[in-house]
């Protein structure tokens, strides 16, 4: 078998990003494959994207971010690939021919680039979670109406792909996705208001951006991935569950009727779904590292707690409530996450602000339109931050 695709990476200056990229020069090196890149984005980060482009001989390089295409068009100068900045400029590295998108923005930024790939038929690898979230039902009506296939890389989703039997949906009791608890899942929780960020993205078993990780420590990340199991597969909401696993070998499971559990586990390591994502269904090999289950010794299970960890029991919520109430969660949390990060709150600010959010914000608009998205997610982040100036 001889893998042909032609890449593009939103997001490509990050975690997934690179690790997408360094998959595919290992892939053209070691499998047989013709991988080629269309186009690759990045924010404000133009000097490692421009290197990025030169590495894997790109057509197009955009950065979102208008004021760094001085030094993105210094940094290709000679070098023939086409460039662009800003926003429209990253809808137009989507809109290129590429059989095959990465979508690895962090993000509701990604959601404009995200359908524009959708619509003209690409498979669509799909890492930027924030997108399901806030806009699920744009976003799956971008896909079919297209035509490509969405590819889940999220580990969990990944694993759960994997095992799901798509053509016996009734035959699934439950998904149960799996979580790692985070950093702070034995800290005394008296002590959370002092936590800093360097604690915060220091994720126990997985190396991710900035924003992941924190959502990681806050719980939120899972809560998130309730909403995106919730879209991308063919269960009721109430049936998708969440189950704490400290060490993450087990990805995710999918509980059927008869009693059987399937599960997908690996090393934590972004590559292995990413390269399920590229290959599927066929499998390409990898250089992750194989798991050694005598070496790991014990797996272990608790469940989660919402008290704890507010942020599972607002995303629970918020999907129970269905419409906007999700892009309100999303935005919040982006907007809390981010004043976090520059040490603007405190890290129990983020869920009081995100609880704030959600009793106060009432989206009006139509949650199957974009336009419906993007004004709830406008008045989220603006309540948000009303309310972080008067902490
Ligand atoms: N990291 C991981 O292991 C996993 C990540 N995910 C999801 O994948 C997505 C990416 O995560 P991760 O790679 O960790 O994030 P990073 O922060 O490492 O990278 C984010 C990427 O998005 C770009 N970007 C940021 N803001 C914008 C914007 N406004 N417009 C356009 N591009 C932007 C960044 O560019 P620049 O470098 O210029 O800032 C960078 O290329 C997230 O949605 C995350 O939840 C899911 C599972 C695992
Ligand atoms: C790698 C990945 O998919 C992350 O979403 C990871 O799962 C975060 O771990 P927890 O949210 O379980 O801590
Ligand atoms: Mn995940």
């Amino acid at each position: 078998m001889t893998l042909k695709r032609r890449v593009t990476v939103l997001g490509a200056t990050g975690s997934v990003g690179t690790c997408t990229l360094k998959l595919v020069a290992d892939t053209r090196r070691t499998a047989a494959a013709e991988i080629e890149v269309e186009a690759l984005t990045a924010h404000t980060n133009a000097e490692a994207l421009a290197a990025l482009a030169i590495e894997h001989q790109a057509s197009f390089a955009a950065v979102a971010d208008p004021g760094a295409g001085g030094r993105l068009a210094a940094a290709l100068k000679g070098t023939g690939i086409a460039h662009g900045a800003g926003p429209e400029a990253v809808i137009e590295a989507a809109e290129r021919d590429a059989d095959w998108v990465m979508a690895a923005i962090v993000g509701a930024a990604g959601i404009k680039p995200l359908l524009a790939a959708a619509h003209r038929g690409a498979d669509i690898a799909f890492a930027n979670k924030e997108c399901l979230v806030c806009a699920g039902e744009a976003v799956l009506a971008a896909v079919a109406e297209g035509g490509g296939r969405l590819l889940p890389v999220d580990s969990e989703h990944n694993a759960i792909f994997q095992v799901f039997d798509f053509a016996r949906p009734e035959t699934v009791r439950r998904i149960v996705l799996t979580a790692s608890g985070g950093p702070f899942r034995e800290r005394p929780r008296d002590t959370f208001d002092q936590v800093t960020a360097a604690e915060a993205v220091s994720h126990p078993n997985w190396s991710m951006g900035a924003k992941i990780s924190v959502d990681s420590a806050t719980m939120m990340n899972k809560g998130l991935e309730r909403i995106e199991a919730a879209y991308l597969f063919p269960v009721p909401k109430e049936r998708i569950e969440i189950l704490v696993h400290p060490q993450s070998v087990i990805h995710s499971m999918v509980d059927y009727i008869d009693g059987s559990m399937l599960a997908q586990l690996g090393t934590p390591d972004m590559t292995i779904p990413i390269a399920s994502a590229l290959a599927w269904p066929e499998r390409i090999p990898t250089g992750a590292t194989p798991l050694d289950l005598a070496a790991v010794g014990r797996m272990t299970f608790e469940p989660p707690d919402e008290q704890r960890f507010p942020a599972l029991r607002q995303a629970r919520e918020s999907l129970e409530a269905g419409g906007l109430m999700t892009a309100v969660l999303n935005a919040a949390n982006e907007v809390a996450v981010a004043a976090f990060l520059k040490g603007q709150v405190r890290f129990t600010d983020i869920a009081a602000l995100t609880d704030h959010c959600l009793q106060t914000v009432q989206p009006e608009g139509d949650p199957f339109t974009l336009e419906g998205v993007l004004e709830a997610d406008r008045a989220a982040r603006a309540a948000v931050k009303a309310r972080a100036l008067s902490l």
